[in-house]
């Protein structure tokens, strides 16, 4: 008896389960068919907003639906991405996705535009969402706050429509131009450096992908970025706002977009300038009928700039031809004669430099101009130390600095350069 009175108890709690399950999926499918119902039209609200492009004939209440329905995703809420995301946000795209792993930092601030003071330190994705949905509330923000990579590119890339590359690297347009390919997705790419910008849509429309321009990477110590070679906010401006043009045209199917064409920006003359991109590559690795790419790979490795390899590379001097900033400080404190040089360019010396320090960029080291002075200078044994900005470039010089002070003096390369003077030894002294 007291069995039988169990089961029944069971399966009455099965019964109510069931029954709260299935007004669950009720509830599902009536907010599913709303959704349908209110993407399907446009609401007053969306009337009023949007009306100055609704009534452009390329756009039309039809166009404004399709990008309502839209999604893309912005890779790097940087110089690029800000801008980008502003006008995609602005325009009603109905989802934007926004892969970023950094956080603000205050040298961001005269170009990253989403960002503020009030979000310094935070991670970029989310600044860049909270500016973004103050700018328009009804538009669905997602945030990956991590480093797209080979083992998550494809999973985070798969559910839109087009893709924006805002970032600064090389490994990962690599990176981001397979995984369109893959994927069959539109990549509309930017970049930006000093007074220069440049963009092009990649496999769309039959036009090439990035691997078909630019078959094999460059070297990396040919490759610049921002907080090496400098940038003009205006010109990420101009740049991002661009991509989000070229999107805005692409999920509108627009003709004339940038596919198979390189647009060149030159800030300094203020003109624009067109180049044909060579037509799909026959033999490419990732797009052709021949591709040998069919899956993600390692693309730090590929572009040789794995950090370990790097390092190594990096790591030529031995212990006794470096100086921490520590030792540094006391050889300084106990006025020992030394000399220190600082070998960056002289627009940065210029920015800020340690008190006494002697400007030899480091171009001049190496080709061996205006050191003959050096030899005297350091007569009798007087030490050299050698800064940069973060520590690299000293590295080189002292290799160089050696040799020719060989049986004068000895050169030692401070490590860190001026941000490790800045972190461990005087908060005051200015980064960059
Ligand atoms: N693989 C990646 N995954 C996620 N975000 C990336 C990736 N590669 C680059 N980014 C992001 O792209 C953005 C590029 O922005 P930008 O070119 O303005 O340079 P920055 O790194 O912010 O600044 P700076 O070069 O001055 O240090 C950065 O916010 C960076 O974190």
């Amino acid at each position: 008896m007291e069995a039988q009175q169990e089961s029944i108890a069971a399966l009455e709690a099965e019964i109510r389960e069931l029954q709260a399950s299935l007004q669950r999926k009720k509830d599902e499918l009536h907010s599913l068919k709303q959704s349908t119902v209110t993407a399907g039209k446009l609401t007053n609200n969306d009337i009023a907003r949007y009306s100055r492009q609704i009534i452009l004939p390329q756009v039309t209440v039809a166009g404004q639906l399709k990008l309502k329905a839209s999604s893309v995703l912005i890779v790097g809420a940087g110089g690029l991405g800000c801008p980008a995301g502003l006008y995609l946000a602005s325009a009603g795209i109905g989802e934007l996705g926004i892969v970023d792993y950094d956080t603000v930092e205050v040298n961001n601030l005269h170009r990253q535009v989403l960002h503020s003071e009030l979000t310094l330190n935070l991670p970029k994705a989310q600044s860049a969402r909270a500016a973004l949905q103050q700018i328009n509330s009804q538009l669905k923000v997602r945030t990956y706050e991590v480093q797209l990579k080979s083992e998550n590119a494809l999973e985070i890339l798969q559910p839109y429509d087009i893709v924006l590359d805002c970032t600064d690297n090389v490994a990962t347009r690599y990176l981001l131009n397979d995984a369109c390919v893959l994927l069959k997705k539109p990549l509309v790419s930017g970049s930006a450096l000093q007074f220069e910008g440049q963009l092009t849509i990649y496999n769309y429309n039959g036009g090439p992908c990035y691997r078909c321009i630019f078959p094999t990477p460059p070297p990396p110590e040919t490759v610049t970025n921002c907080g090496d070679g400098g940038v003009l906010g205006a010109v990420t401006g101009v740049i991002g706002s661009l991509q989000a043009l070229e999107a805005v045209k692409v999920l509108l199917k627009l003709d004339g977009t940038l596919a198979g064409r390189l647009l060149i920006f030159d800030g300094t003359a203020s003109s624009f300038r067109n180049v044909k991109l060579r037509p799909r590559r026959e033999d490419c690795a990732v797009c052709s009928a021949k591709a040998t790419i069919t899956k993600l790979i390692d693309y730090e490795q590929f572009c040789g700039m794995r950090a370990s390899d790097k390092d190594m590379a990096l790591k030529v001097l031995q212990s006794d031809e470096r100086i921490s900033v520590e030792d540094l400080k006391s050889i300084r404190d106990s006025r020992k004669p030394h000399l220190v040089i600082d070998v960056r360019n002289p627009l940065e010396f210029e920015i800020c430099h340690i008190e006494g320090s002697v400007n030899i960029p480091l171009k001049q080291i190496i080709e061996d101009k205006g050191l003959d002075d050096l030899k005297q200078r350091t007569s009798g044994g007087i030490p050299v130390f050698v800064f940069c900005r973060r520590g690299n470039d000293s590295q080189l010089a002292v290799k160089h600095l050696r040799k020719k002070l060989e049986g004068v003096a000895e050169a030692k390369d401070v490590v860190g350069g001026l941000h490790a003077w800045h972190y461990r030894i005087d908060n005051n002294f200015p980064i960059y």
